[in-house]
């Protein structure tokens, strides 16, 4: 049989734990701003729930007002750090004031403040709000920035909102628990243990979204290049060996262009690094426009790039390679950038048939891109296929 108070007992210890460990977390420079109020959520509710759990021990003012005040509090506390998680403006008015005008309303109104039934429905209503406001801002936040263990956070207050109105409807037909929130009758036990599960829901999916943003955004730094925002030479390598794999197992044609801008230093030298530095951004967004979604452009060196193509053969990779070199010779930037512009010399080399020999197409076309530097920079050139039996694998 479930047993309420020791249910209770543990919801108290957790929201404690809880708290505690964010504190701590937070004070590690972890997880910032928005685990410091679930922080404080936890410790909130931590206080109120301790505080209900001493009903009949202390004065109503502090297991009735003050308690309630302070969850409405710890649920304001858990909706602000969710909105600044996911960088949406936080209401401290509504936060801070929902929890004083209730003690007020509370402790000045007898027909609300004395009244267990007034007081369940009042704040199932209040807490499904909150639940409700968390469930949409997740969802809104979900949308900008996927993460997976969003979805349990959601989930928590998917439950929420689900208890707080079968817990009013409980109430509005059996009436008020007989001996209050720790009362041992089983509605109240079940009520308190899905609250119990989703206190340990929210919490352990919070530790884990901040974990999970933090491993996207050192992946992000890891694998891009931060001026152009492409890949860099690891993310590249790393994403087209796996697409490789693939193309060699569907047998798809795979091609590699290797790009370098003409003569850049002179236009560090005329222009300043700045300029140069513009020049390398518009060219990586000129480009994202000129191939497909499902190309893989990267920024492999200083100004030198490269594209991979599944599904080209090098006929047509020398299409995509003309349309880049005749584009970036006509782009022209806007701003302090109008006079600075250059040309692009292409390497083109496609892979044999199921290679997945990455080192071997880079080489050729590296040697197809320095017979274009050499042929007078500006143009277009085809690598020879690799010679009978050598590369591919
Ligand atoms: N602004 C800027 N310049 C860069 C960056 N990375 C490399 N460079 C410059 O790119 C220039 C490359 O010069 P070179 O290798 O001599 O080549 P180039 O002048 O383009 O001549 P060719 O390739 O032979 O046409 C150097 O001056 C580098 O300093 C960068 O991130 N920003």
């Amino acid at each position: 049989m479930l047993d309420t108070r020791t249910l209770y007992a543990v919801l108290v210890l957790l929201y404690l734990l809880f708290g505690v460990q964010q504190l701590a977390t937070w004070r590690l420079r972890y997880g910032g701003s928005p685990m410091l109020l679930w922080a404080l959520s936890n410790l909130a509710g931590f206080a109120a729930n301790g505080l209900i759990g001493l009903r009949d021990r202390i004065p109503d003012f502090w297991s009735i007002i003050v308690a309630n005040g302070l969850v409405l509090l710890s649920f304001g506390l858990m909706w602000a750090g969710l909105r600044r998680f996911a960088e949406l403006r936080v209401s401290w008015r509504l936060v801070l004031l929902a929890p004083a005008a209730l003690m007020l309303l509370l402790w000045q109104v007898d027909a609300v403040g004395r009244n267990l039934s007034v007081r369940i429905l009042l704040m199932a209503a209040l807490l499904a709000g909150y639940s409700a406001a968390c469930l949409v801002d997740a969802w809104r936040a979900q949308r900008r920035e996927p993460l997976r263990m969003r979805y349990a956070a959601m989930l928590a207050f998917a439950l929420l909102l689900l208890v707080m109105p079968v817990r009013a409807l409980v109430t509005l037909r059996l009436g008020a628990p007989t001996q209050g929130y720790l009362s041992p009758d089983l509605t109240q036990a079940l009520v308190t243990l899905m609250v119990v599960l989703t206190v340990l829901l929210w919490n352990l999916s919070i530790m884990s979204m901040s974990h999970e943003r933090l491993e996207n955004r050192l992946r992000g730094m890891a694998y891009n290049d931060p001026l152009t925002g492409a890949y860099n030479r690891a993310g590249f390598r790393n994403l087209a060996q796996r697409q490789l794999q693939r193309s060699a197992r569907d047998r798809q044609p795979v091609s590699l262009l290797l790009m370098d801008l003409d003569h850049f230093k002179r236009i560090n030298d005329h222009h300043g690094h700045e300029a140069g530095d513009g020049l390398l951004r518009g060219f990586v967004e000129a480009v994202q426009q000129w191939v497909r979604p499902g190309d893989l452009l990267a920024r492999y060196g200083g100004e030198e790039f490269c594209v991979l193509l599944p599904g080209s053969q090098a006929s047509e990779a020398e299409v995509v390679a003309e349309r880049i070199r005749a584009g970036f010779e006509q782009l022209r930037l806007g701003g302090a950038l109008a006079a600075v512009g250059t040309t692009v010399s292409i390497g083109v080399a496609e892979l044999p048939t199921a290679s997945v020999d990455l080192e071997e197409a880079l080489r050729r076309a590296d040697q197809a891109l320095y017979a274009a530097k050499h042929d007078g920079r500006n143009r277009v050139v085809l690598a020879a296929p690799p010679a009978p039996g050598g590369g591919a694998q």
